[in-house]
């Protein structure tokens, strides 16, 4: 089992999606969820009083649509907030780019086949996964948009992927948020992710005494960190892991 900094009961979990709970697909839509993960992130969650939350870059709808269960979610890398399983969406107001790089992104993408634009609320994905040639020419175009508006947007480097986010919100502002608040205030917060988008997560567990956890050293794969919160699940289920 990963060492945590305090007994496993104490901890609050922050779990990335993508690349974490489950295996990176070709499309944002076509990832498998093992049958039994949500149950298994429900069991979890109601063992650690409502401390686990999924942190991800995607839309809140969609985690709802992958994992169908009343646990804590943060959507679009802290854009979106349902702190509470059951409890209401929260969302800061944030401004969206400018409808002209959404176009010239659009325009971009169009050029490549297989590579295409994912809209979000506040922001918007150029993937390349299936037009790799594009990654680079891609990440200077949105780059070079970014820069027109440095204090209200970052440009974040994801897997295939750029992504333009607000810069007010990232999975450090929602760990920071969830952590301010029951039931995760009091515990040990443990983040565990695999990208460079959930870098910022990790560095609020850390400095708040927990642990921020990189997927690929700590557990390898996705099938691993599952096999490892099944154990962590029949611990905390027996009360041996206290
Ligand atoms: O924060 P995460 O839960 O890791 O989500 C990050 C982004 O994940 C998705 O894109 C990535 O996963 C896709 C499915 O495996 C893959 O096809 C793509 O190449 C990856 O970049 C999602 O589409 C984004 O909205 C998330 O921000």
């Amino acid at each position: 089992m990963q060492d945590f900094p305090t007994a496993p009961a104490q901890a609050a979990l922050f779990l990335d999606f993508d690349g974490t709970l489950v295996e990176i697909a070709e499309r944002p839509d076509a990832v498998v969820v093992p049958p039994d993960l949500p149950s298994l992130l429900e069991r979890l969650s109601a063992h650690l009083g409502g401390a686990l939350a999924i942190v991800s870059g995607r839309p809140l709808l969609e985690l709802d649509h992958f994992l169908p269960v009343a646990i804590a979610k943060a959507g679009n890398h802290g854009a979106v907030l349902r702190p509470l399983p059951d409890g209401p969406v929260e969302q800061p107001a944030l401004a969206s780019p400018p409808a002209a790089w959404r176009a010239k992104a659009g325009a971009f993408a169009e050029a490549f086949p297989g590579a295409f634009i994912e809209d979000k609320a506040h922001g918007f994905v150029l993937h390349f996964r299936q037009a790799p040639e594009a990654g680079p020419e891609a990440g200077m175009l949105l780059t070079s948009l970014v820069s027109e508006a440095p204090d209200d947007f970052a440009l974040m480097p994801a897997h295939m992927a750029w992504e333009v986010t607000p810069r007010s919100v990232s999975k450090g502002t929602a760990v920071a948020y969830l952590m301010s608040r029951s039931p995760f205030a009091g515990r040990v917060p443990v983040f565990i992710g695999d990208d460079v988008t959930d870098e910022a997560g990790m560095a609020v567990a850390r400095e708040a005494g927990g642990l921020g956890l990189r997927l690929q050293d700590s557990f390898g794969t996705p099938g691993r960190f599952r096999d490892w919160l099944a154990v962590l699940e029949g611990q905390l289920a027996r009360g041996v892991a206290a």
